[in-house]
């Protein structure tokens, strides 16, 4: 059996200029956390419904837990867990009534209750669905994605509305999910969610991947520049983007007498190099 979950490689899907999914090429390792990021319209949900299987390509090949996706059967829908962009469970349901309900298509499905403790929707357990705010929505959709205990979790921006209790709750998680071996693919628009959970990144744009690593990696390859801050003896604010700080904060060493005034090293985060990749940077 292959060590990949996840194989794509050259798949291609045109709605129109330009083509959504331009050769977006992707080897994703078994119990691994990826994240993909990229900008609005980098193809980033085309990509995961094709992996999802509900959405056709028009070239290449893509292999998910060994099975094209577009000829997928039951089977293979019961080990693939999918959290949709719009969940469509029936309004009039409770959150338990829901989630017992869907538990019922898997033939190993976790328990019901844990689930909705996981996603801390428990003291909703009894509400119906349309009573629900949007983030407690999207708790339940997470819910309803690992309730059948999946082998692989595709995720197209899971914590969107998320209060910040509930993003690291999610976290959590799928930090538990991948502990258990569980492969998760998640897209977030989040850079600290990314840094926080994914062992390696695709950042894409324009349907192409433009970078792929680690999350440190990334920053130390393409995030080369640090800037140094400091203030002058008048007053006056300086900075200097450089790939050798030691040296520029030596050279302040001679000039200043005692303290550097207003002396910062900042590296490049996450965020910088994503939108440098991503043709989005910032001038400091
Ligand atoms: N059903 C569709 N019909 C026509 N064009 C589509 C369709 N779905 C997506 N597209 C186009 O394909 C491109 C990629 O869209 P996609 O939804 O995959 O991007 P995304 O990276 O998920 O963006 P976002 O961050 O906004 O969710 C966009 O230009 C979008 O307008």
């Amino acid at each position: 059996m292959t060590e990949l979950a996840v194989e794509v490689r050259g798949p291609r899907k045109r709605y129109g200029e330009p083509t959504a999914v331009d050769g977006l090429d992707l080897g994703i390792r078994r119990g691994e956390v990826f994240g993909i990021l990229g900008p609005n319209g980098a193809g980033k949900s085309t990509t995961v419904e094709i992996l999802q299987g509900h959405r056709s390509r028009d070239e290449g090949t893509v292999t998910v837990l060994g099975v094209d996706p577009a000829r997928a059967d039951r089977r293979w829908r019961s080990r693939v867990g999918i959290v949709w962009q719009d969940e469509s469970a029936p309004a009039e349901l409770t959150v338990r009534e829901t989630v017992a309900h869907f538990a019922r298509y898997y033939p190993g499905p976790r328990d019901c209750e844990d689930v909705i403790a996981l996603v801390g929707l428990e003291q909703k357990a009894g509400a119906r669905i349309k009573e629900l705010s949007g983030g407690q929505r999207r708790r339940l959709d997470v819910a309803l994605g690992v309730i059948g205990s999946p082998e692989l979790l595709l995720l197209d921006e899971p914590t969107t509305g998320f209060d910040p209790g509930a993003r690291r709750r999610f976290w959590e998680l799928i930090r538990l999910l991948a502990r258990e071996g569980t492969t998760t693919v998640l897209t977030t628009h989040y850079l600290e969610e990314a840094e926080a959970l994914a062992g390696r990144l695709a950042v894409v744009s324009a349907g192409k991947v433009v970078a792929e690593g680690e999350p440190a990696a990334l920053r130390e390859r393409f995030g080369t520049h640090a800037t140094v801050e400091w203030t002058e003896p008048d007053g006056t604010p300086r900075s200097e983007r450089t790939t050798a700080p030691t040296r520029t904060v030596a050279g302040l060493i001679g000039r200043f007498d005692g303290e550097i005034p207003g002396l910062r090293v900042t590296r490049p985060t996450l965020e910088d190099v994503y939108l440098r990749l991503t043709g989005q940077e910032r001038t400091r």
